[in-house]
């Protein structure tokens, strides 16, 4: 029976959904109330416990993963296993997406959006700007009290419809859409969504972010033909970093698929 992720890939039982469990340290009020850490896991065999306080004699309840992070795993570790695979993807024109699902306080926009220090623990979103080598645009959302707005439009506060269209399917009307150039650029438009989303605490966290939202990056690349790299420079003739895709001979692709990452930081 393949246990870890690697056996599994060995023998070619890969899917291309990916689910990976992250565990984070008690926090102050935990402690505070004496509260015991009721899981345990094998990280070798991506295997999570857990135990019931109430009835010691029965066996933990047992789950298998395709990854398994416990209280002194990094971000970075988590990202590097998992995420980076899918963001290497997308510039070869897959779409992605990564999704944080877990109750309130569980570490959803820890993992998501990290901290600064220690740079091991500086969140997904950040870290997928430094691996985006063809990143042009970036749009992020935010869904509260079943409203969708922009937390990068000039008014955020204004409420977006969700529309559906034939081919591109469903999609926010009227969601703006920013241009980087560089990292340092993503980071600060990242920083921006990130000042504008609806916080207040809840009983278990008190930075609770109290609503759902979803960071994308639009890309453009990939394709063959000296024509379409031609009409592509004029395309994104402000993009200083495009003549280098070209003088790789990477070719960046006008029309046609789009490839996006979807970066969903909350669900509960
Ligand atoms: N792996 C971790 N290591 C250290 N601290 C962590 C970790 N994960 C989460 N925390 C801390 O736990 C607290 C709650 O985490 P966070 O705000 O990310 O939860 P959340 O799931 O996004 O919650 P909500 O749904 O309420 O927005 C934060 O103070 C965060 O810094």
């Amino acid at each position: 029976e393949p246990t870890s992720s690697q056996e599994r890939s060995d023998i070619g039982l890969v899917e291309s959904v990916k689910v990976v469990v992250r565990c984070r340290p008690l926090n102050e009020r935990e402690k505070d109330l004496g509260s015991r850490v009721v899981l345990s896991m094998d990280v070798q065999r991506c295997q999570c416990f857990i135990e019931k306080p109430s009835a010691v004699d029965e066996p933990p309840k047992q789950f298998t993963f395709d990854g398994t992070y416990f209280t002194d795993h990094t971000t970075e570790e988590m990202y590097n296993e998992i995420a980076y695979a899918l963001v290497e993807g997308v510039t070869e024109g897959y779409n992605g997406t990564i999704f944080a699902y877990g109750q309130t306080g569980s570490g959803k926009s820890f993992t998501m959006q990290g901290v600064s220090e220690p740079a091991s623990q500086r969140g997904v979103i950040p870290r997928c700007a430094e691996n985006t080598k063809f990143l042009v645009r970036a749009s992020y959302l935010e869904i509260y009290n079943e409203e969708v707005r922009d937390l990068l439009g000039s008014d955020t506060k204004q409420r977006l419809e969700l529309k559906e269209h034939p081919e591109r399917g469903v999609y926010v009307r009227d969601l703006s859409m920013h241009t980087v150039h560089s990292v340092g650029e993503c980071e600060r438009v990242i920083e921006q969504g990130w000042r504008n989303r609806a916080v207040g605490y809840t009983l278990m966290n008190k930075d609770s972010s109290r609503s759902h939202s979803i960071f994308t990056i639009h890309l453009e690349i990939c394709s063959t033909g000296e024509k379409r790299v031609r009409g592509a420079v004029r395309h994104f003739s402000n993009l200083t970093f495009l003549q280098s895709l070209v003088n790789d001979n990477l070719y960046v692709k006008v029309n046609g698929v789009v490839p996006h990452m979807y970066f969903f930081s909350k669900c509960q």
